[in-house]
């Protein structure tokens, strides 16, 4: 019987989802971010509706810390959720400065249709389960965006002013938050059945897909259809 235990849970689960990150290097966006040629008002979409993402999405290590089984795991959730909440944050209120946008106006965005299903999604999860379904949520989060970076950097192209946005997600500091992810779901994921593990891989797939509405509705500037009439 071939059994998938004796595989590393994460290199089944990226088999599961590296075509859907695939299609992450094709979109025109994050082309357009690689070769700096991304309309800046779509940038700016993207960067107000990604700073209400990250605020939601702290939380989610907030709720993993809560629920961490030792003492390493939920020091592990408080560098995650002071990595956010400082660096990732921080490059976003830089980014925002520089384009004219305060952080006042930031902290009043009305998240978009998207980011609403995405991060509710993921919160839901986590508080439906155990740590690893929080894991499982954070996951495709913060190692999807390390392999666009990644690819980015190794592209020949020019990012022009979206440089440091590629030097961020696939800089050190980066990689090494996204090594603790994928450390904690190969712990996390460490004796549990056949069922259990579908599940996991299910959140990863799914969030999987709404990264990719994400960068959709960034390139579309959607926001809730309704928006320009209430
Ligand atoms: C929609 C969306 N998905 C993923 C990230 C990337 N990201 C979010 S938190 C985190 C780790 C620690 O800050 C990383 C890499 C983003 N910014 N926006």
């Amino acid at each position: 019987m071939g059994r998938s235990e004796d595989k590393v849970f994460t290199e089944r689960l990226f088999e599961r989802v590296e075509p859907i990150w695939n299609s992450y290097l094709e979109h025109p966006f994050v082309k357009g971010l690689g070769d700096g040629t991304l309309d800046l008002e779509k940038f700016k979409h993207w960067l107000k509706q990604d700073y209400i993402y990250l605020i939601e999405y702290a939380r989610l290590f907030a709720v993993g810390a809560s629920k961490a089984t030792d003492l390493a795991m939920m020091t592990t959730f408080g560098e995650l959720l002071h990595g956010t909440l400082a660096t990732e944050m921080a490059l976003h209120r830089s980014y925002a400065a520089q384009f004219g946008i305060t952080q006042e106006e930031l902290e009043a965005v009305q998240a978009a249709e998207v980011t609403e299903s995405y991060t509710s999604y993921m919160l839901k999860m986590a508080h439906q389960g155990g740590v690893e379904y929080t894991i499982a949520a954070v996951l495709a989060c913060t190692w999807s965006y390390h392999y666009i970076g990644e690819h980015l950097a190794a592209s020949n192209n020019n990012p022009g002013v979206y440089q440091e946005w590629v030097d961020m997600y696939h800089s050190p500091e980066f990689t090494e938050l996204k090594d603790d992810c994928i450390r904690l779901m190969n712990e996390a994921a460490e004796g549990k059945s056949e069922a259990e593990l579908k599940v996991l891989e299910e959140i990863v797939v799914k969030t999987s897909y709404y990264e990719y509405l994400f960068w959709d509705m960034a390139e579309n500037i959607s926001n809730w259809p309704c928006k320009e009439t209430v």
